[in-house]
């Protein structure tokens, strides 16, 4: 039985077709394409304009950046067709508010404790591991740990083995994953996205 509540979930980094497919159709909230460099995910602006071309609106399309210049974001974003900006850097309040454009989502990741989402303009808080997209998890389950405020994104070496759990220590809003529903770094499995996906979306239901 499920108690209501739902679960926000992202797959991030997707390169394909098919990829971007079988998140949708399993029902992701959110894709990510990666449009920052050096990473084994990253694409170009024309590759996540055909993938998000794919998207139905009612899934959020997110390019990933880190740490790159203002200019660059903006030109990789209105060049992709990406409805979400995802900053992994660190970009103060000035950078969100320059940002900001009508329709346009912007999330914050950040590894540092934060008490609220929205202190820098973000739509959409993400807190992830220190290492972006290394699959490496960090002690989220610790009491150390508290949660922030209103509507976040866990991230950090998730996957379909732990995410049920994470979300259910956590309360977060939503996950997001990258690492965790790869066979191998950089190549997505169908069948991982389908079971990360389920695993999140069903966090509550059942009781232990
Ligand atoms: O995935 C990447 O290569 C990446 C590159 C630059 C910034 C962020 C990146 N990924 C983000 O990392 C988390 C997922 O991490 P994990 O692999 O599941 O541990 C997610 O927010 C991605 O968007």
């Amino acid at each position: 039985m499920s108690d209501g509540k739902s679960v926000f979930v992202k797959i991030c980094g997707l390169k394909t077709p098919e990829d971007v497919d079988v998140a949708v159709e399993a029902g992701a909230h959110a894709v990510g394409f990666v449009l920052a460099p050096n990473s084994p995910r990253t694409i170009d602006a024309a590759r996540a304009r055909e993938l998000a071309a794919r998207v139905p609106d009612g899934v959020l399309t997110v390019g990933v950046f880190r740490k790159q210049p203002l200019e660059e974001v903006r030109r990789l974003t209105e060049e992709s067709g990406v409805r979400g900006v995802q900053l992994h850097g660190d970009e103060g309040p000035e950078y969100y508010e320059a940002l900001r454009a009508p329709g346009l989502t912007l999330l914050r990741a950040t590894a540092e404790h934060v008490a609220r989402c929205g202190e820098y303009g973000e739509d959409l808080l993400l807190i992830d591991a220190p290492d972006p997209g290394s699959g490496k998890p960090w002690n989220w389950g610790s009491a150390e740990f508290t949660a922030p405020e209103g509507r976040w994104l866990l991230a950090g070496g998730l996957g379909p083995g732990n995410v049920r759990e994470a979300v259910r220590a956590t309360g977060a809003w939503g996950v997001d994953v990258s690492s965790g529903v790869e066979r191998e770094r950089g190549v997505k499995s169908p069948e991982l996205i389908r079971a990360f996906i389920d695993a999140a979306t069903h966090s509550y239901d059942y009781s232990e």
